[in-house]
C-alpha cells in the first residue's frame, strides 16, 4: 500500500489524510454519541417533497433543515440545539491553519458557529449538492471517522464533470473554501466494514462539517 498523501482536488480544496489521531477519533465518536441523544435527537432529515435523507443528522450551534438554519429544531422536537463546543471550533481553526498554511489570511479568526454531524449506515449516500445555506463564505471543515467512503468533489457550476472521486478514510480532514467553497460534492457510497472498531464506532461512518453561518 502506498502512503496516502495530501491532495488538492480543486483550487481551495484540500484533502489531508490521517489528520485526526486515534485518540481524537475516539473523542469525536464519544462526543457524537452524546450529541445523537439530544436535546435534539439524531434523525433522518425530511425533505420538502416528502422523501427522507438516508443519512442521519444532528446539528450543533444552529439547526440545519432544508434549506435554512434556525436555533430550534422545529422539524424534530422543537428543542434548541446543543452548543458548538469550543474544543471543536478550535479543531476547526487548527484544520484551516494546517490545510492552507500561509496562504490563508488569519486561521486564528476562523470561527465556525455550527456543525452538522452525519451518520452513514452501510446503505447511506449523499447526493451531489452545494453547501450554500450559510451567509458567510468561510471554509467548510470536514472530519471523517469510521468506514471509508467515496467522496466526490466537483466544480461550482453543475453536478457534472470535472469532479474528483477520492476516499475519505477514518481520521481524514477535508477543507473546502475560496474558489471551491460552493463546489458540488457528495458521498456516492460507503465501504462497509472498513472502519476500525477501536474508534468506538463498530459500524458506519461519521462525518462532522464545521461551518460559519454568518447569522
Ligand atoms: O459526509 C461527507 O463527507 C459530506 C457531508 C456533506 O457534504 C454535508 O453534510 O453537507
Ligand atoms: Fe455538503
Amino acid at each position: 500500500m502506498t502512503a496516502r498523501e495530501r491532495s488538492y482536488p480543486a483550487p481551495g480544496a484540500v484533502h489531508v489524510p490521517g489528520w485526526l489521531s486515534p485518540d481524537d477519533q475516539r473523542r469525536l465518536v464519544a462526543a457524537c454519541r452524546e450529541w445523537a441523544r439530544g436535546p435534539v435527537p439524531m434523525r433522518h432529515t425530511r425533505l420538502p417533497r416528502g422523501g427522507v435523507m438516508s443519512v442521519q443528522t444532528v446539528c450543533l450551534g444552529w439547526h440545519w433543515s432544508p434549506y435554512r438554519y434556525t436555533r430550534t429544531a422545529d422539524d424534530v422536537n422543537g428543542a434548541r440545539v446543543a452548543a458548538l463546543p469550543q474544543w471543536l471550533a478550535e479543531w476547526g481553526r487548527r484544520a484551516v491553519a494546517e490545510a492552507y498554511g500561509e496562504s490563508y489570511g488569519d486561521a486564528a479568526a476562523y470561527e465556525p458557529d455550527t456543525a452538522l454531524v452525519n451518520f452513514y449506515g452501510a446503505e447511506a449516500k449523499m447526493g451531489l449538492h452545494q453547501d450554500k445555506d450559510e451567509r458567510a463564505d468561510a471554509p467548510v471543515v470536514s472530519l471523517s471517522v469510521g468506514d471509508t467512503c467515496v467522496f466526490r468533489f466537483g466544480n461550482t457550476e453543475n453536478r457534472g464533470k470535472p469532479y474528483t472521486d477520492l476516499e475519505l478514510v477514518s481520521g481524514d480532514l477535508f477543507v473546502f473554501g475560496g474558489a471551491s467553497r460552493y463546489a458540488y460534492h457528495g458521498v456516492p457510497k460507503v465501504l462497509p466494514g472498513t472502519g476500525d472498531p477501536a474508534t468506538g464506532l463498530a459500524q458506519g461512518r461519521l462525518n462532522v462539517t464545521l461551518r460559519t453561518t454568518g447569522m
